[in-house]
């Protein structure tokens, strides 16, 4: 799991430790020099000669930058600090000079931006320390200046020259963020000014919820998270579950199992409309490994049903979670009202089932899944077991018709603010589907970026519905006890719907189907890697500077 802090706990860890006299800077400045070595070998084959550009602001995450160049310096490649402030970082700055880096005093000829931007998109490495903690709100000043100046001089830099034979990774700097991409919303992944995309960044002591949360995680590249000694308390602000996470917590059926302990899945999905989409709910529900599924949607598109999944049932019986809504006309969007074939009213009575509000009669409550058109059947004090699995447009439409003022653009730029609204305003545990996967449940947060921009497809929500209900129904009671395990169950479903678009065709287009028949494949592959609870290797920290 990555779990990210916000920026007022990340320092609150560090004060201790700075007050003892803790090298924090040097930690992170080695690792970060150290990190950079790596790269330009893997790029370049050797060190000596590379050129590193530091861009270095008027803080300490310029403070880490010019000491990471002196480290680089020392190590034979060529160092160059631009500082576009003249409080830039003392003794990071006297250690470069010492190490033998040069410094252009860019905040002294403001006016040669153009040509400075220039000149460092050829450069081999890149190191934006210009803001990073201390951020207030978008980049300004001569910093915005040179970041915008920059990214377009990148975009140039990029572009294949007909003349020239050097491959193409090799004709633009390559990026590292110090700590996060200067500009960044470090809590709330906000991009809201001028930001440098990052092929890597290197963050001190935790991830941030910024390298997390679009739109702002799309501009951090590859995240390598640095141990610098800080103790943080949980909870952290946001979450990423990984595959060893899933593996692990994956309830495997043993000897005394039996389909009915495995967990049955009640669905409500489709029309004869849209009878597709009630085929794709059911059969990511059966690939993700249900004990049955039990299609309780109409007549007519259950025989459509059963004619593409012979394993469901139409009978009615015990459920232990419902998914309503996939492909049913009526959402908070409402726009394609066309026939719903009397599924409101079966979905409304799923729901009255999984809330518990037949009582002994049902067996008390299960969780449930609302998606697309169960979403306008979703009643303001819903149990945190129902998760509602919106995307951007629905959320939207579902936060306007509770007297919010929001447009889809809003949402976009504030995922997780807006899925935690919905989830104040409803109760139920709220999944955001997006390139980013968002979820807010009681007290926690998740984003899970797994899946390929292929899986952007009608249906794959669907999909998603269906196996993410298999996933409760095998967890039915525990997620009712403990209501913040259904945003966790929602995460993983994220997840492995995400590797299973990848599975389903590598690097190219999927279908909706085609994921759903890679989940089995896929959870095989993630319960291979198994290994028991504990055994994970701790986290090293990096060697101390000599
Ligand atoms: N504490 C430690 O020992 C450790 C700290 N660590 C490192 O320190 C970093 C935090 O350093 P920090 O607190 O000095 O803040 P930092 O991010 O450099 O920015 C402050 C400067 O930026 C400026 N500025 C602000 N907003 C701006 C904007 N929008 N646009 C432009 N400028 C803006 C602001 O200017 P002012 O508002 O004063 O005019 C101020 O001068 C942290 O991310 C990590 O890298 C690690 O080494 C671990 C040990
Ligand atoms: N850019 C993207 N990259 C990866 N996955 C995406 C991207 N955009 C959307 N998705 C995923 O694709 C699926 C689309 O679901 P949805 O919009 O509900 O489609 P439908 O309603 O047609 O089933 C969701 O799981 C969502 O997270
Ligand atoms: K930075």
């Amino acid at each position: 799991m990555i779990s990210a802090w916000s920026a007022a706990d990340v320092r609150a860890a560090e004060e201790p430790l700075l007050a003892e006299g803790v090298p924090l800077m040097e930690r992170a400045s080695f690792a970060l020099a150290t990190q950079v070595v790596r790269d330009v070998a893997a790029r370049r084959g050797t060190v000596r000669g590379a050129r590193v550009v530091l861009l270095v602001g008027a803080g300490n995450n310029g403070g880490d930058a010019l000491h990471a160049g002196a480290v680089l310096a020392r190590r034979g490649l060529g160092v160059t600090a631009v500082l576009v402030d003249e409080r830039a970082h003392p003794g990071g700055l006297t250690a470069l000079r010492r190490a033998g880096g040069r410094v252009v005093e860019l905040f002294a000829a403001p006016g040669r931006v153009g040509a400075v931007a220039g000149d460092v998109a050829r450069s081999d490495v890149v190191l934006d320390g210009l803001v990073g903690l201390g951020a207030r709100g978008p980049l300004r000043g001569l910093a915005a200046d040179l970041v915008a100046a920059l990214v377009g001089a990148l975009e140039t830099a990029q572009a294949p020259a007909l003349d020239e034979a050097a491959p193409r990774a090799t004709r633009r700097a390559w990026v590292v963020a110090v700590d996060v991409p200067s500009g960044i919303g470090v809590d709330d992944g906000a991009v809201a000014g001028p930001v440098l995309a990052a092929d890597r960044t290197v963050t001190f002591g935790a991830a941030k919820p910024g390298l997390l949360l679009p739109p702002a995680a799309g501009l951090a590249g590859e995240v390598a998270v640095v141990d610098i000694g800080l103790h943080l308390d949980d909870p952290p602000a946001v979450r990423r579950l990984e595959p060893d996470d899933v593996a692990r917590s994956w309830p495997v059926p043993g000897a005394a199992d039996h389909k009915y302990t495995r967990g049955v899945v009640g669905v409500v999905a489709g029309t004869a409309t849209y009878p597709g989409a009630a085929v794709l709910t059911t059969t990511g529900a059966v690939c993700a490994g249900a004990g049955m599924v039990r299609y309780r949607g109409s007549v007519e598109v259950g025989r459509v049903v059963v004619g593409a999944r012979p394993e469901v049932v139409t009978v009615p019986g015990r459920v232990q979670a419902w998914v309503v809504g996939p492909g049913v006309p009526g959402g908070p969007e409402a726009e394609d009202e066309g026939q719903d074939d009397g599924q409101h009213e079966r979905g409304r009575a799923g729901l009255v089932a999984a809330s518990g509000g037949l009582g002994g009669l049902a067996g008390g409550p299960v969780p449930a899944v609302v998606d697309a058109g169960g979403l306008g059947l979703l009643d303001d004090d819903s149990p945190p077991w129902f998760v509602v699995t919106p995307h951007a447009g629905e959320l939207t439409a579902l936060l306007r018709s509770r007297g919010e003022d929001v447009r889809r653009a809003d949402v976009e730029a504030e995922p997780l603010r807006w899925a935690r609204r919905a989830h104040d305003l409803t109760g139920a545990t709220v999944l955001l589907k997006g390139g980013v996967t968002v979820v807010a449940g009681p007290g926690v947060a998740y984003a899970q970026s797994d899946g390929p921009g292929w899986l952007a497809t009608a249906g794959a929500g669907d999909v998603l519905a269906g196996l993410l209900g298999a996933m409760l129904a095998a967890r039915a009671d525990e997620v009712v006890r403990h209501p913040e395990r259904a945003a966790e169950v929602a995460a993983a479903a994220a997840l492995v719907h995400g590797r299973a678009a990848h599975r389903a065709n590598p690097g190219g287009p999927v279908a909706a189907l085609d994921v759903a028949h890679a989940v089995p494949a896929e959870v095989a592959r993630l319960l291979s890697s198994r290994r028991p609870r504990g055994t994970c290797p701790p986290t090293r920290r990096p060697e101390e500077p000599a």
